[in-house]
């Protein structure tokens, strides 16, 4: 995606040196943007852990570097299968994560050790490829959505905007690029339909108010950040036309984990009959589950998140701030699981399909 005219994806290898893993600080965005330049795999775990470096199709690629960061320091099949566990356990809840060490390992194990780095970089490389190409093509199915819409309120006549409610960040910061959820919107942009994005601020970590809003607006898509109480608000109004979200693990009957908070737009929205749409590439589908509530496993972050905010004060300063007494607790899961009942269709990069064991299996046979 364009910042400031300038394309960018949001990882890459320095050109320069050939080796070192380059990532945008997402702990900094909308206030700076800072790259930052890692150069070992302990780095690589921290930025995923602390979340300078977030979303779960991002968060697989730049596991995948990170390996080859390690193997440059030690190729062994020890060192190897150490430090991609270690990789490995860095998050728990996208399965992206998971996808993408295991990927590398199936194909490292089966190189010899001098090889290692260089078939390293090369596999990391081509997750990176897909990833775009995925995410591109789920904005093409995801766009087909939105132009119904936009084509049935123009039949109707009246107001025109095609009103869209997401929640966190599933835009081209949390991948490779493009984006998941945000992709159909940058396409609907881009084609001209006019749309205008409720952006969930996706409390305790902002990643709406901070990434999804400076995405949005870097982009030129309107857009309007509400409190996460809001959604069902907005819904009973009639002011949501299809709510859009990006996910971390898609079971194979279709149940989908994502951002805490997510299940709660799903229920509102289904109270209010409007379209719950959730968009993934393959490699968010965990094919070895079906139940998501008993079987994904929910992040549980520190309670710091919820006892403090973040923002930048009025003399500029980034800082953090408490908006509890002290000595209060705080629970902090990072996700929380919809049912596939709640979710109208996913939306992949080979199509739209049935959040249901039949549809996945239908699009997917070759996984299923
Ligand atoms: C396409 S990103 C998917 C998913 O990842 C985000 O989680 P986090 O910000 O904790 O990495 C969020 O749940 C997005 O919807």
């Amino acid at each position: 995606m364009k910042i400031q005219g300038v394309a960018y994806r949001s990882v890459w290898v320095d050109p320069d040196d050939g080796f070192s893993v380059h990532i945008f600080d997402q702990t900094r965005l909308p206030w700076a943007l800072e790259v930052l330049r890692l150069t070992g795999c302990d780095e690589v775990a921290e930025a995923i852990v602390s979340m300078k470096v977030r979303g779960a199709p991002l968060i697989g690629a730049v596991a995948a570097y990170g390996l080859a960061l390690a193997l440059r320091v030690d190729s062994s099949s020890d060192a190897m299968e150490r430090d991609a566990a270690r990789l490995a356990s860095t998050r728990p809840t996208a399965i992206n994560l998971r996808w993408a060490i295991d990927r590398m390992l199936t194909r490292l194990r089966n190189t010899q050790a001098a090889d290692r780095v260089r078939v390293a970089y090369e596999e990391a490389g081509l997750i990176c490829d897909e990833d775009v190409a995925q995410n591109e093509a789920i904005g093409r199915h995801g766009l087909a959505l939105i132009e119904q819409i936009a084509n049935a309120k123009r039949a109707k006549g009246g107001e025109q905007t095609v009103k869209l409610l997401t929640h966190c960040n599933a835009g081209w910061i949390a991948t490779v690029d493009w984006g998941t959820a945000l992709a159909p919107i940058y396409m609907a942009h881009d084609a001209g339909i006019d749309v205008h994005v409720w952006v969930d601020e996706t409390r305790p970590r902002n990643q709406g108010a901070a990434l999804t809003a400076w995405e949005l607006g870097s982009h030129g898509v309107g857009h309007t950040v509400v409190s996460d109480n809001a959604g069902g608000h907005l819904m009973q109004r009639g002011d949501v036309d299809m709510v859009i979200v990006g996910t971390d693990r898609v079971t194979r009957r279709g149940d989908v984990a994502n951002k805490i908070g997510t299940y709660l737009k799903a229920a509102a929205a289904r109270d209010n009959d409007v379209p719950f749409w959730v968009a993934l590439p393959s490699t968010t589908i965990d094919w070895t589950i079906s139940d998501g509530l008993t079987e994904i496993p929910i992040e549980e972050r520190s309670a710091a998140e919820v006892t403090h905010v973040t923002g930048r004060a009025s003399d500029g300063a980034v800082t953090s701030v408490q908006v509890t007494p002290d000595g209060t607790g705080a629970a902090n899961p990072a996700f929380d699981v919809t049912p596939a009942r709640l979710v109208s269709g996913l939306i992949t990069e080979r199509g739209l399909c049935d959040a249901s064991a039949a549809g996945l299996a239908a699009m997917f046979p070759d996984f299923a």
